[in-house]
């Protein structure tokens, strides 16, 4: 159920532009509107400039241009100031840690806290809620576990905790499923979708599924070598003409029968 007090600010950039050593990866990307307690999936080809523009949203690297979160550029604030917004969960994931789940996500929550107070979480100190929030995910049982003794998929969990705990305005998460089972996949895209709408989150989601997509995004926004090709519904930004010119490959796109767009790929374009 949506908060009482819910964020009513929009997300959007103008402008924004990212890259390494002066050459431009991400260019001129406008996008938006984006709502409170909203998923968008960004999509794209490998090497299209998904992950630089998540980095530069979450102050990981320089970006130009504006990202207004209602009347404030988030990229004018100092970095500690933009962390309380912003979490960022990377698709590299540090893997030789020897804390355990639940003091890594602890530390993540203590590293940077609260944006959004969640009112049903005001009073849990910050191991409470790291409890809580393992527990949301279905991996309450992993707590005392080793981070550098779990499987790529469990660490993408935990990671998955880390930014969570952090109560963020902003939820930028960069392939959360590329390690998981179906089962697992369900259950984030479901937490994630559920935790949105509760505490008024805006979530930018770096897909390569386009199917999970189109099934958990209100809105698609297709990134094609560092430009924004693409954006709206799934069934505006997913067309067959997008999925030649930006993918190259030859595909069909259907309603299953929810009316969720489905991509089936007959072969290369
Ligand atoms: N640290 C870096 N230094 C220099 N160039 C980089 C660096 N990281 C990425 N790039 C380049 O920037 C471009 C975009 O990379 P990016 O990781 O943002 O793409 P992506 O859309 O996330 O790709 P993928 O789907 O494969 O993860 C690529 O050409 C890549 O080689």
């Amino acid at each position: 159920m949506p908060m009482a007090d819910a964020p009513t600010d929009l997300l959007s950039l103008h402008g924004a532009t990212a890259g390494y050593r002066r050459r431009p990866v991400v260019r001129d990307v406008d996008l938006g509107p984006l709502p409170p307690a909203s998923i968008t999936a960004l999509v794209g080809p490998n090497g299209a400039g998904k992950s630089t523009l998540l980095k530069g949203l979450a102050g990981a690297m320089p970006m130009a241009g504006r990202v207004m979160l209602g009347a404030t550029d988030l990229l004018a604030l100092a970095p500690k100031a933009r962390a309380r917004l912003v979490a960022h969960m990377p698709q590299a994931l540090p893997d030789r840690v020897a804390l355990t789940v639940l003091d890594a996500v602890i530390g993540a929550r203590r590293a940077s806290p609260a944006g959004a107070p969640t009112p049903e979480l005001a009073d849990l100190d910050d191991t409470d809620r790291a409890v809580a929030v393992l527990d949301r995910l279905g991996i309450a049982d992993l707590a005392l576990e080793p981070l550098d003794r779990l499987s790529g998929g469990q660490r993408q969990m935990a990671a998955l905790a880390q930014a969570l705990v952090r109560d963020p305005r902003i939820l930028l998460l960069d392939e959360p499923t590329s390690a998981l089972d179906l089962r697992h996949q369900f259950q984030v895209m479901a937490t994630v979708a559920a935790l949105a709408c509760e505490r008024g989150m805006q979530v930018i989601v770096v897909l390569h599924d386009i199917d999970l997509a189109c099934r958990w995004a209100d809105r698609i926004a297709v990134l094609g070598r560092g430009r924004l090709t693409a954006f709206g519904p799934p069934a505006t930004a997913i067309t067959p003409a997008i999925l030649r010119d930006v993918w190259g490959v030859a595909a069909s796109v259907t309603p299953d029968e929810r009316g969720r767009v489905r991509v089936q790929v007959e072969g290369l374009a």
